[in-house]
């Protein structure tokens, strides 16, 4: 699609979307794939090795090479915003390996030792190793260079929050702890543990006088299985534990007897670091048991969760939830909450009040009960909220977490459900809806909240300084940069952008602030893109932005009327004129309504 990769588009394919992401997984053999920002563009240097190794090598069917654009595709989430280029290995549909930085050395061994390695395969010299899939850490700290089996870096910790605690409610409790300490639920699951799984996990037990007793308690009610890991931010809460260790050393107390005056800071980090020592001093160790031998966790890890590494590879999932009108009324910040607390990303939201098509559409399932026509009228009586929902593994979480369907079965089975807390008694069902599948949700998500582009310009006066700020904004605020470009803008293009000032008498001033040098011209892509660009801009004069709207990029970048950082379209009409004269058929029409 974009003519300038045309050149580059024998030697390297163009992956600019998750279907193509998941084609490219299918190729046979070796595809090196070169991950880039929309902004800086597929690495140039890098590609004079591609040519060498593809003519050398001469293995077109087992040798590919690609370029993705982080923003584009959904898996390279955690790749986004990160200045450095990084090259992904991708073999028997796996990324096998990553290299960060243009390292032409070390990709250089990399795919030859690869390619060797295929056609000793092909040849039956050797047999094809199990590939270890690596993960994509959203983290700045990792070394340059050979990134590896990133599998191999991650701690996990299998933690047991037992039936009493569960019992009590006082599970959540423990999660929430938790995870305000820094540690990660990777992921977790809700069950009645059998015989031989208490057995097994507490098989360093099994000698004790009162082993029996316990098998049977812990067999007799539900509890909670969690994987966990470290998380990046523990660091962030080792000064809070600090101090509050520093405490428990000046005022010795009974319940830390073992604390002795020579605990040193560094000693103090050690405990921070297991969960096992935080669950301690917590208080809360009666109720969680914790075994975190690596390989003990390995076999837990494939007892409980089977799926654990699929999950963990699957990445992020964009689905549509709905807060029915009732709930919505009534417990609106109370939900947003939790599902911020579940992790989730609240990438848009939309209130509105569903027609009885839309309402049909989302309660198809219910069509043939007794209450069918009440849901609908329910449905349709006041605003519902509408949120696309991003989150690791979404779709599942959020149906988890949603519970059962119907109300009368949570209350019995899930207490904990959404669909219990929130059960209203307008309707026998769930108050909160999501997505059946991710195809539904993509449909949903395209029909609730239609993308809508716009054109944008980084005036010149900060396009050279504050481009990069800027374009963090743009991201932040959850727009796709869909198209870019850095240029002097000519009479003819600043005509179009500015057709509906071209009378004004302060027109030729904006003419020369133009010509003051290159521009940024962006097409920025998002539901509701004109007027939500022309918010994050702010008003036109940065002073009035200031007072108006202080975090608004004409306030914080803006100089004057005329030197006011960014431009947006007014309309969808300025909007697709201009976008047709600056990026010609590049860009798909806006949808009707928006
Ligand atoms: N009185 C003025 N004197 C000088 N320049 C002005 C004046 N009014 C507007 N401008 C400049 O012309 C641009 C276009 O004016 P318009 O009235 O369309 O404002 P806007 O819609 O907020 O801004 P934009 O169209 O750039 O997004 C403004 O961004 C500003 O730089």
């Amino acid at each position: 699609m974009a003519s300038k990769k045309r050149g580059e588009a024998q030697l390297q394919m163009v992956i600019n979307n998750q279907s193509l992401w998941d084609e490219m997984l299918l190729n046979k053999g070796l595809t090196v794939i070169d991950v880039y920002q929309a902004w800086c563009g597929p690495c140039k240097a890098m590609q004079t090795l591609f040519r060498k190794l593809k003519n050398e090598l001469n293995e077109d069917e087992i040798l590919h090479f690609a370029v993705a654009e982080a923003d584009s595709v959904v898996t390279l989430q955690p790749f986004r915003d990160k200045c450095e280029p990084v090259f992904l290995f991708s073999l028997d549909g796996k990324i096998i390996s990553k290299v960060k930085g243009a390292n032409a050395p070390l990709v250089n061994e990399k795919v030859i030792q690869l390619i060797n390695e295929e056609r000793k395969i092909a040849t039956g010299e050797m047999v094809r190793p199990q590939y270890h899939e690596i993960m994509f850490a959203d983290s700045d700290t990792e070394d340059a260079g050979e990134g590896q089996d990133e599998n191999a870096d991650e701690q996990y910790t299998i933690a047991i929050i037992k039936p009493d605690a569960v019992l009590s409610g006082k599970a959540q409790e423990i999660i929430e702890k938790i995870t305000k300490a820094g540690f990660i639920v990777e992921a977790k699951d809700k069950r009645r543990l059998t015989e031989e799984d208490v057995r097994d996990f507490y098989s360093q037990m099994a000698d004790q006088p009162d082993f029996e007793d316990f098998v049977s308690f812990m067999t007799t009610g539900i509890s909670f299985i969690l994987v966990i890991s470290q998380g990046n931010n523990q660091q962030a809460h080792f000064e809070e534990q600090e101090s509050e260790l520093q405490t428990q050393l000046e005022e010795p107390s009974e319940d830390h007897p073992e604390v002795e005056d020579t605990d040193t800071s560094a000693e103090i980090k050690k405990k921070q670091d297991s969960l096992e020592d935080y669950l301690e001093r917590q208080h809360i160790s009666q109720f969680c048991d914790v075994e975190d031998n690596s390989i003990n966790v390995d076999k837990f890890i494939d007892i409980f969760f089977p799926d654990f590494k699929k999950m963990k590879s699957m990445k992020l999932e964009k689905i549509l939830a709905l807060i029915r009108p009732d709930l919505f009324k009534e417990n609106k910040k109370d939900v947003l909450e939790i599902i911020e607390n579940e992790g989730f990303k609240i990438l848009m939201q939309r209130q509105i009040v569903l027609s009885e098509e839309e309402a049909q559409m989302l309660c198809k399932e219910y069509e043939n009960e007794d209450f069918f026509e009440n849901l609908i009228e329910n449905m349709t009586s006041g605003p519902s909220l509408a949120l696309v929902l991003l989150r690791d593994n979404g779709l599942k979480h959020w149906k988890d977490l949603l519970g059962p369907k119907f109300v009368e079965e949570a209350s019995k089975h899930d207490p904990e459900s959404l669909c219990a807390q929130f059960a209203k008694e307008s309707l026998p069902i769930n108050q909160l809806y999501g997505s059946g599948s991710l195809e539904a949700a993509e449909k949903e998500i395209q029909h609730f909240f239609p993308p809508q582009s716009t054109l944008a310009l980084i005036k010149p006066h900060v396009s050279y300084e504050n481009k990069d700020d800027i374009l963090k904004i743009i991201k932040e605020a959850g727009f796709e940069v869909t198209h870019m470009k850095e240029t002097l803008l000519t009479q003819e293009l600043a005509d179009c952008i500015y057709m509906s000032i071209k009378t004004k008498d302060f027109y030729k001033n904006v003419l020369e602030m133009l010509f003051e040098g290159p521009s940024v011209i962006m097409v920025l892509t998002k539901w509701n893109a004109i007027s939500e660009w022309r918010r994050l801009m702010g008003p036109t004069d940065p002073e009035e932005a200031r007072l108006l709207s202080p975090d608004s990029i004409r306030a914080r970048f803006g100089m004057s009327v005329l030197h006011n950082a960014v431009h947006g379209a007014s309309n969808a009409f300025m909007a697709e004129e201009s976008i047709r004269k600056l990026f010609g058929e590049l860009c798909p029409e806006n949808p009707e309504e928006n």
